[in-house]
């Protein structure tokens, strides 16, 4: 509802009014942010505008310590975590100080959102850093919580790998059949994999239309990479929306069953496969409680996690997941997993994948799993496999920040494969 004390809002405005709805969305709510973009959007209809409140929102979820800090150098009383004039300066000095944007109109668009609140005292902050020249450090600082976590889990050199990856904005990896390479200019750093550089438009972009490639981090790309070639074999791709790894399990060859709870998550997925001219039988359903019709020669579960893996495309993980949730995902992760292994013919493999940098998720499921199921054997990964990219640990794959830190980065995951040694 319109405010009628209001003044009408100046151009740009509701662009940051929208970004303000969204950092609160993930903030105060823990929602993520993708999922949060449309409704607080709603009211934007241009493209380019919808794309700033994204900017605005993750490039101020990949500063925030170093936004606070700069806020707290230059005010008396602590401004609360959640005050509105708080906002409104973190985004006015991520505009000024990560995205280019003139300090006049950063100030002058970001005042309105405090709406009869202490207008001067942001201006007067604001103008104090300014003249400052305060400036935001690089590399960022990561938020305290995870900075712990993953120096306790990995170790410093780790943590502070993972804050110089979140200054720089990831490459785009494409992914393709290995024997239709796109006529593309790119690094490429395994069979059927393009690296472009970080920005490139992605439906500009040659082949897009005819669905000659799709966009897949490297990293996300291995565990489909590990099931082998798929002639005449079966495959299931458990939690399989929207794709990608679907996509490369037809492409290999596999007669593929595509399952996934979510319709809308599947509907991306017809249409990916549809773009790429690939075929799988796709099926809505809940893993807990689907089975199917008989056993598969291999199965990708790719897990639903915390996704901490991917916080340099989203940085919100970096602030909503907290260990609660780790444990929570973790025990649904180990009960898919149980589930599933029952639908594998003898012989046949297993991959277990997540997108996460938590041990609980990952090495945790993957030692009970084997402690509890006699009729499964591990099935070592080795380098030779990926191309050398990564050293497997223990026969497992962990992808952890710094790894091809100099061509880029690739995300967080885990990856593990199994062998199903008796039973059916
Ligand atoms: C990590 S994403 C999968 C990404 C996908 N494998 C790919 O490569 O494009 C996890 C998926 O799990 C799905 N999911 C979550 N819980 C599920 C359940 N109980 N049964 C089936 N799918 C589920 C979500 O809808 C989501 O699409």
């Amino acid at each position: 509802m319109p405010d009628a004390k209001r003044a009408p809002d100046g151009a740009g405005v509701p662009a940051r009014r929208a970004a303000l709805r969204l950092l609160d969305a993930v903030l105060r709510k823990g929602l993520p942010l993708e999922s949060a973009l449309d409704a607080a959007a709603r009211d934007l209809d241009k493209a380019e505008d919808r794309g700033l409140v994204h900017a605005i929102a993750a490039e101020t979820l990949r500063r925030l310590p170093d936004l606070d800090a700069l806020i707290d150098s230059a005010t008396k009383k602590r401004l609360p975590d959640d005050a509105k004039a708080r906002f409104a300066l973190r985004i006015a000095l991520v505009q000024a100080l990560a995205l280019g944007t003139p300090p006049h109109a950063a100030i002058a668009t970001a005042l309105p959102l405090i709406d009869g609140g202490p207008r001067k005292l942001v201006h007067g902050v604001f103008g104090t850093l300014m003249r400052q020249g305060a400036a935001l450090p690089d590399p960022p600082t990561l938020p305290d919580l995870v900075a712990v976590r993953w120096a306790h889990a990995w170790g410093e050199e780790v943590a502070a790998a993972a804050a110089r990856l979140i200054a720089a904005p990831p490459p785009l990896d494409l992914s393709f059949p290995a024997d239709r390479p796109p006529a593309l200019e790119g690094a490429s750093l395994l069979p059927g994999h393009l690296r472009l550089a970080a920005g490139t438009g992605v439906a500009g972009l040659a082949g897009y239309g005819e669905g000659e490639w799709w966009v897949q981090d490297i990293a996300a790309s291995l565990p489909a990479r590990l099931l082998g070639a798929g002639a005449g074999r079966s495959a299931l791709d458990l939690c399989a929306a929207p794709g990608g790894k679907t996509m490369q399990l037809a492409a290999a060859g596999f007669a593929v069953t595509a399952v996934d709870a979510s319709e809308s998550r599947l509907a991306r997925l017809a249409d990916n496969l549809a773009r790429t001219h690939l075929s799988a039988q796709v099926v809505t359903a809940d893993v807990m409680a689907w089975a199917p019709p008989e056993p598969v020669d291999a199965i990708l579960l790719d897990a639903p996690c915390s996704a901490t893996g991917i916080y340099r495309r989203h940085p919100d993980v970096l602030h909503r997941v907290r260990p609660r949730a780790i444990a929570e995902l973790s025990a649904g992760q180990a009960a898919m997993l149980a589930r599933a292994a029952d639908w594998l013919k003898p012989g046949g493999s297993l991959v277990y994948s997540v997108c996460s940098l938590e041990r609980e998720e990952g090495e945790r499921v993957a030692e009970a799993f084997l402690a509890a199921r006699s009729d499964y054997a591990p099935e070592p990964i080795s380098a030779d496999e990926i191309g050398g990219i990564a050293q497997p640990v223990d026969g497992h794959l962990r992808l952890l920040p710094g790894t091809l830190e100099a061509e880029g980065g690739a995300d967080g995951f885990f990856i593990a494969r199994f062998r199903r040694i008796s039973g059916g």
